[in-house]
C-alpha cells in the first residue's frame, strides 16, 4: 500500500462537456451537469488510491462556449494549485478541446507537471459510454512517474481513447468516433492499450531551471479566413481588412498555395501593409506549408504572408492571441510565429 508521501495528488478541473452531461427532459438535448453527478457514476475512481481534489467552472459549460477568458480561468486554477498537486486533469468538452489545450500550452510556460485534458463522446451516466475509461486513464497518466521519480508528462496533453497527444498538436477529427483526436504532425506521446506505453523521447521537458510563469494575456483581435476555389474579392476583402482585426489565419490549399489572381495577391499585400499579420496554414490536416515549393505559395510569401509551417489551425490561432496579448508589433509577432514556444511546430527540418 502506498504511503502518504507517495500517494499521487491530482487536481481535477471540471469545465463541463459531454462527459458530465445529462438529458434535458423537456428538450431531449444534452446539457452540462454537476461534478458530483459525474463522480457518482465512477465509484471505482476511489480504487486508484490517489489523493483527489477538484475545482470547477461555474456553471460547467459546453466547450463551444469556451473563450480566452475561460482559458485564463482554467490556467489560473492550475497555476494557483500548482505547488500542492503532482498533476492536473482537465475535464472538457471535445468540440474545442484542441483550442484549449493549445491555449494552455502558451499560458503555462515553464510547466513541469502533467496537465491532461480529457472528456468523452457519450455522457458518463449512460450505460455504454467512453467517459469512465478516459477519466481513469487520464488520472493514471497524470500520476505517472519516470524511473527516477520525475513526472512522466511535463506538458499540456490530450488523453483520449487509445492515445495521448501533445495538446498543441492535436485536432478533433470525429464527432462520433471514440478516438476523437489525432495529431498528424507529431506522433502520440503514449499508446493506451493493455499497458500505457510512453514514448519518452517525444515528451517535452521545460528548460533547466525554469519555473512555472503563468501568462494569461490573450488578444482576441484575430480571425480565420478559409479559401475555396471560386472565392471572390467581395467575400475575402471584409475578412482580411476588418477594422480591429490584427491577425488572420489564412487556410490555404496543399503546401500553402492560393490563387494567383491579381486581386487576391494585391488584397493580401494591402492587408499586410496595413499592419495585419497574415499566417498561412494549410487546410490539409497533415503536412504543412512549404511556401517556395509552388509559385502559388511563393506569391503569398512575397506579399508578406507568414508561414504557419506545420502548426494546426488551433495552435496558430491561439499563438497569435498569445503574442498579440503582449503588445508585440506586427513584425515581432511575425518573427515569433516561426519559433517553437511550446513544441507546437517542427523546427530544423
Ligand atoms: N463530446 C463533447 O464533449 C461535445 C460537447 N458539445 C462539448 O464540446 O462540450
Amino acid at each position: 500500500m502506498a504511503n502518504q508521501e507517495t500517494v499521487p495528488r491530482i487536481l481535477i478541473v471540471y469545465t463541463g462537456g459531454t462527459i458530465g452531461m445529462t438529458e434535458d427532459l423537456s428538450t431531449g438535448a444534452l446539457v452540462p451537469f454537476s461534478f458530483d453527478h459525474l463522480m457518482k457514476n465512477v465509484p471505482k475512481i476511489g480504487r486508484l488510491g490517489y489523493a483527489l481534489d477538484h475545482v470547477e467552472l461555474t456553471p460547467p459549460i459546453d466547450s463551444s462556449n469556451m473563450n480566452p477568458d475561460t482559458w485564463a480561468k482554467v490556467a489560473k486554477m492550475i497555476a494557483d494549485a500548482y505547488d500542492r498537486f503532482d498533476g492536473f486533469v482537465v475535464l472538457h468538452g471535445t468540440d474545442t478541446m484542441a483550442y484549449t489545450s493549445s491555449a494552455l500550452s502558451f499560458m503555462l510556460p515553464g510547466l513541469a507537471k502533467p496537465v491532461i485534458l480529457t472528456g468523452s463522446q457519450l455522457p458518463i451516466g449512460e450505460i455504454r459510454e467512453d467517459g469512465t475509461e478516459n477519466l481513469i486513464t487520464a488520472l493514471q497518466i497524470a500520476a505517472a512517474r519516470t524511473a527516477d521519480g520525475a513526472p512522466m508528462v511535463q506538458e499540456v496533453a490530450i488523453s483520449f481513447g487509445r492515445h495521448l497527444w501533445r495538446g498543441n498538436r492535436a485536432t478533433k477529427v470525429s464527432s462520433t468516433n471514440f478516438g476523437a483526436f489525432e495529431s498528424f504532425n507529431y506522433p502520440p506521446l503514449a499508446d493506451m492499450d493493455l499497458h500505457i506505453v510512453y514514448r519518452q523521447k517525444l515528451l517535452a521537458r521545460p528548460p533547466v531551471g525554469a519555473a512555472l510563469a503563468p501568462d494569461y494575456a490573450m488578444d482576441d483581435a484575430v480571425s480565420v479566413a478559409f479559401l475555396f476555389p471560386g472565392i471572390t474579392e467581395a467575400v475575402l476583402r471584409p475578412q482580411l481588412t476588418a477594422p480591429g482585426v490584427k491577425a488572420v489565419v489564412l487556410r490555404t490549399f496543399g503546401a500553402g498555395n492560393a490563387p494567383t489572381d491579381t486581386w487576391f495577391t494585391e488584397l493580401v499585400a494591402e492587408a499586410v501593409r496595413a499592419g495585419k499579420v497574415i499566417v498561412n496554414v494549410t487546410q490539409c490536416p497533415a503536412g504543412g506549408v512549404e511556401e517556395k515549393r509552388y509559385a502559388t505559395g511563393d506569391a503569398l510569401a512575397r506579399a508578406g504572408v507568414v508561414s504557419g509551417l506545420d502548426m494546426t489551425c488551433e495552435a496558430a490561432l491561439t499563438k497569435l492571441m498569445h503574442l498579440l496579448g503582449h503588445g508585440l508589433t506586427s513584425a515581432e509577432v511575425a518573427a515569433a510565429m516561426g519559433k517553437s514556444l511550446a513544441g507546437e511546430l517542427t523546427v530544423g527540418e
